[in-house]
């Protein structure tokens, strides 16, 4: 039954829901423009999920005041969500709040300031000889992107390397996949109550307990590197020293594995997701593509990899960036969190304990709120200070992605290299050659592109 507060709200029905993931059609875009009507007039549509009514909101001047004041609008505690989700994440630094929330940062800020971008190129030149293999052939970039964003995070993460590039099928990359593309990303785990059945979610947690074994080897292994005075410079040694700080509390070994864990679910698809978009949008449009390379060359000379102090000269490319991630945010969904007081929203009154998550796609899709929303303009964010624009890519407030600028830095290293030796375009007869077709989420149909050698 619908409480009270929110019978105004209109409901995308679990039906809707049901057959979009059925169809095959459950893009973000296409709820958005199935339900645009609603989140323009009143910022906000409700629907059910794992036993619980769940408000989107869409109101840019709404979504400003949640994130500016997380004690009044706090994270959704995982228990309360899902077994799954809480097995594997237990309390990390994205789903945790307060004190707990501040002690995480104070020991994962400094392991950010330092990326070790080397790690980066490392893996770039990894994919470039894959590429290398392929010779001019279409091929798949959304699994590409996967393999080279999964093999990026392990070595800068923790020092591992996944070996997906070379290798996809090799246990470890199993292990992985089994949890995050067979159940944490899997629509279907999501939207029916799976989790219920005691069989499965017993199956399910044994998928997971092998990941962690795999997380607490490598902790364990890493506590002995750095006992041994080696150091390598990836964020879970950089983590293990901010422990050492006599201001931080030192944290467990599983707080270790589940911040670690967070790092994976918010990094790895993420950018994955972002790379393969942009691609995509390189490739149709050639201008853009070719004024890309222009600055890319221009700054990197003869060089053949990017330096630090060139990196953060690739404006252009910069401003790619964030306009792909303006038309497909690859976080669709906020992390959910749960009113501790009533909310106005335009003309509804959301009653405190309602769950809540902000919904990007809406606000940087709002007709009212951006030119041609559905346009690749990148000259939106030339000269543009952020927080003048309604730009939700990365969140906002003190909650904002910890991880932007290592994103930003593995998407302008990895497009730096690719527009320098290919010229991109979408293979012959493409799904996607009228306009990005979204399968569920942010989740596009596969992305097939051609890599043509340029001739320097
Ligand atoms: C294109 C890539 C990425 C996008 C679009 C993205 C987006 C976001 C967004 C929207 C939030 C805010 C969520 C909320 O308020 O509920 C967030 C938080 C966070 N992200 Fe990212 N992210 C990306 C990459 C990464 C990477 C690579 C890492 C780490 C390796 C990372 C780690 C985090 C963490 C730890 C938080 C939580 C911060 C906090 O609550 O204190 N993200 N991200």
């Amino acid at each position: 039954r619908t409480p009270d507060g929110l019978k105004d709200v209109h409901t995308i029905s679990s039906f809707h829901l049901f057959k979009s993931a059925i169809k095959k059609r459950g893009g973000t875009d296409q709820m958005y423009l199935d339900f645009q009507e609603y989140f323009e007039r009143d910022g906000v549509v409700k629907f059910f999920i794992k036993g619980k009514w769940i408000c989107l909101i869409s109101d840019p001047i709404i979504v400003k005041n949640m994130l500016l004041r997380p004690d009044t609008f706090p994270k959704l505690d995982l228990k309360e969500y899902s077994p799954i989700y809480s097995r594997h994440l237990g309390v990390n630094v994205v789903h945790s709040n307060g004190d707990i929330w501040k002690r995480y940062r104070r020991v994962c800020n400094p392991a950010f300031k330092t990326i070790p971008v080397h790690f980066f190129v490392e893996t770039g030149l990894k994919l470039m000889n894959v590429l290398e293999r392929i010779d001019n052939k279409p091929i798949e970039v959304m699994d590409l992107m996967q393999r080279f964003t999964l093999d990026a995070l392990g070595k800068t993460a923790f020092g591992f390397d996944f070996n997906n590039l070379e290798d996809p099928n090799n246990p470890y990359v199993t292990t992985y996949n089994d949890v995050y593309q067979g159940l944490i990303h899997n629509t279907f785990v999501n939207i029916f109550p799976l989790e219920r059945i005691p069989f499965w979610l017993n199956r399910a947690f044994k998928k997971i307990d092998k990941l962690h074994n795999l997380f607490d080897e490598i902790i364990k292994n890493k506590h002995k590197f750095i006992a041994a005075g080696k150091s390598n410079g990836d964020l879970l040694e950089l983590m293990i020293k901010a422990c050492e700080d006599q201001n931080n509390a030192n944290l467990t070994d599983v707080e270790l594995r589940h911040n670690l864990s967070i790092f994976m679910f918010a990094g790895h698809e993420t950018t994955a997701d972002a790379l393969s978009t942009l691609l995509y949008l390189l490739a149709v449009h050639k201008d853009i593509q070719q004024k890309a390379r222009e600055e890319v060359i221009g700054i990197l000379g003869d060089s053949s990899t990017p330096s630090a102090e060139q990196l953060k000269s690739l404006k252009y490319i910069n401003m790619l960036i964030y306009e792909n991630l303006r038309m497909y945010p690859s976080v669709p969904i906020f992390s959910l969190r749960k009113l501790s007081e009533d909310l106005k929203c335009k003309n509804n009154i959301i009653p405190a304990g309602t769950v809540i998550g902000i919904y990007p796609y809406g606000i940087h899709h709002s007709p009212t709120l951006w030119e041609n929303p559905g346009k690749f303009i990148p000259e939106r964010f030339e000269n543009k200070n952020l927080e003048n624009l309604e730009f939700y890519g990365f969140g906002g407030g003190s909650r904002m992605c910890l991880g932007n600028n290592f994103s930003l830095l593995e998407q302008r290293i990895l497009v730096c290299l690719l527009l320098r030796k290919y010229e991109l375009s979408l293979a012959p007869n493409s799904i996607h050659k009228d306009g990005l077709k979204i399968k569920r989420m942010t989740e596009p149909f596969p992305i097939e592109l051609v890599f043509k050698r340029r001739n320097e």
